[in-house]
């Protein structure tokens, strides 16, 4: 079976690493990030999520995960936060969506006059189920608009990111994985796996 070597700690990973998560889209966009850079296998699973700081989700979902999985894993979890409302809904804006929609995630701003809001990205990578999850968080900054372009992904018709004229919805899908919160945290993903030095061994 392909293990993974790190040339740094001589650590040999005994599986590929294991993204798991239960969203396509997401998936999707990893694969198109990371291309060949770190080489993975995906694994559709709904773990439950800790309520909480982002990053703090984030890690539990790769305990959770590495256990499941019994290997190297990756996981993560994605947060639309409001300036005005001190960064809620943050990370339970999937309850938000699906309960109140574009039209609602627009009104919770109807009282303020900022509209300004980040999309958060937050990577975590475990080696195992014995081993401390490492965090990657990726921000990008933006606005709160009424919805403009496709609805083929989450939230990305109503958030314009700053430096922009479209929304996520409207940019091509390799403009938004330029520029994107998950791209900028599978940065620094692909940066420590590049520093550890892992590389598959037959
Ligand atoms: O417009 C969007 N552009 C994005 O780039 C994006 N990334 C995530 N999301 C949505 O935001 C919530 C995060 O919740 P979330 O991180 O718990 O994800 P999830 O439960 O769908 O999957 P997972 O936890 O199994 O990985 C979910 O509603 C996702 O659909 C996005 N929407
Ligand atoms: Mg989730």
């Amino acid at each position: 079976m392909a293990a993974i070597k790190s040339v740094a700690s001589g650590l040999v990973l005994p599986r590929p690493v294991t993204f798991v998560t239960g969203n396509a889209k997401k998936l999707e966009e990893v694969r198109a990030i990371l291309g060949q850079s770190i080489p993975f296998q995906s694994l559709k699973l709904d773990l439950p999520e800790l309520q909480g700081e982002p990053e703090d989700i984030s890690k539990e979902k790769a305990r959770l995960a590495a256990i499941q999985v019994n290997g190297p894993v990756l996981v993560e979890d994605t947060c639309l936060c409001y300036n005005a409302l001190k960064g809620l809904p943050g990370p339970y804006i999937k309850w938000f969506l699906q309960k109140i929609g574009h039209e609602g995630l627009n009104n919770l701003l109807m009282a303020y006059d900022d509209k300004s809001a980040y999309a958060l990205c937050v990577f975590s990578f475990a080696i195992g189920p014995n081993s401390e999850p490492i965090t990657f968080s990726g921000k990008t900054l933006g606005k709160i608009v009424p919805p403009r372009g496709p609805n083929d992904f989450g939230w990305d018709p109503i958030f314009q990111p700053d430096g922009y004229d479209q929304t996520y919805a409207e940019m091509s899908k390799e403009e938004k994985n330029k520029i994107s919160h998950r791209y900028k945290s599978l940065a620094l993903v692909k940066s420590h796996f590049a520093e550890a030095g892992y590389t598959f061994q037959i």
